[in-house]
């Protein structure tokens, strides 16, 4: 079983049946069919009816489908948790998480299902060690909105630290993260550019609002041809240094040691588990 690909998570209004219709035949590799910002007041109800039925027709094929609920301390959270305990999908997100509290009370009405936490206020960054080593946390969504907001930040540099601590912690925990979304959706060579910045610092993939963004986000994920080519050296010339007793390799005189032949692989590993879903 090889381990799945998180390059793109694109954003769906769960209200919303022609985007529903639409994502059965998009190469995302992750779904979230959002409940929350996407969808107005007056919608959010029949909401969940459709998100039930477009989820009970399928279609989605391997894409991980995740359902994004609005907060608990909402009108609508304990009624979108119930209907997403019964929705054929595979995971629920949960925005605006401050503490492990917050997800203990997600996980006693949703026993069955893993929990991502949207990682987007103050307290819940400053939490996020804790967070993410909650038994039941599967990933992070950095929400850099509504952490911009809380902030009254106005740039990307000044999400940094709350960035890194996320990453540091989901690293910690060996659960999955995603960056936030790239608003300015027409905007290829900006996405491009953040997409590069997010698969720098760590991020498993980029979080999307627009189809239009999928492929830029799918590309900047994965391992590129040289990656791949290289990882593939370095594991032959480690393997002839170790065959005639050296510890140490070089390649492209660079060292090559253990450490350099864990990353090579999982550079392999994550690129054949891209083939695969692709050929699915
Ligand atoms: C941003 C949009 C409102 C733009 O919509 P629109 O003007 O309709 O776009 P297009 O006409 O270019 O659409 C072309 C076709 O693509 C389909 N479409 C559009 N968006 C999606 C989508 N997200 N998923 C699937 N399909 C989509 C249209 O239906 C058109 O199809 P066709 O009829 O065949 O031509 C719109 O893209 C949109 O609503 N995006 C989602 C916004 C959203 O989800 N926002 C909430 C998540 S972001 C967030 O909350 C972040 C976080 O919490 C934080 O704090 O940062
Ligand atoms: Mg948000």
């Amino acid at each position: 079983m090889l381990a799945r690909p998180y390059r793109s998570a694109l954003y769906i209004p769960g209200s919303k049946d022609r985007a529903l219709e639409k994502a059965r035949g998009l190469p995302v590799d992750v779904i979230l069919f959002d409940l929350e910002d996407a969808v107005a007041p007056d919608a959010k109800v029949s909401a969940r009816d459709t998100l039930t039925a477009a989820l009970a027709d399928d279609g989605y094929g391997v894409r991980l489908r995740i359902v994004r609920i609005n907060g608990l301390d909402t009108e609508w959270g304990a009624a979108d948790a119930a209907a997403v305990a019964a929705m054929d999908c595979d995971a629920i997100l949960l925005p605006k998480v401050n503490s492990t509290k917050d997800v203990d009370a997600l996980a006693a009405l949703v026993p069955e299902l893993p929990i991502w936490a949207m990682m987007e206020t103050p307290q819940g960054i400053l939490n996020a060690a804790e967070i993410a080593n909650h038994p039941r946390i599967a990933g992070f969504v950095l929400g850099t909105n509504d952490l911009a907001k809380d902030l009254n930040s106005r740039s990307r540099a000044a999400l940094m630290t709350s960035l890194q601590l996320c990453i540091l912690a989901a690293k910690a925990a060996g659960i999955v993260a995603l960056d936030g979304v790239y608003n300015a959706f027409k905007d290829d060579d900006g996405l491009r550019a953040e997409c590069a910045e997010g698969r720098d610092l760590g991020f498993d993939g980029k979080t999307l609002i627009h189809p239009a963004q999928v492929a830029i986000a799918n590309a900047a994920f994965a391992p590129t041809e040289e990656e791949i080519a290289l990882a593939q050296r370095q594991i032959e010339a480690f393997e002839a240094a170790e065959a005639a007793g050296q510890g140490v390799a070089v390649v492209d005189g660079r060292i090559v040691e253990n450490l350099h032949i864990v990353t090579a692989r999982a550079t392999l590993a994550k690129a054949e588990a891209i083939s695969e879903l692709e050929s699915a």
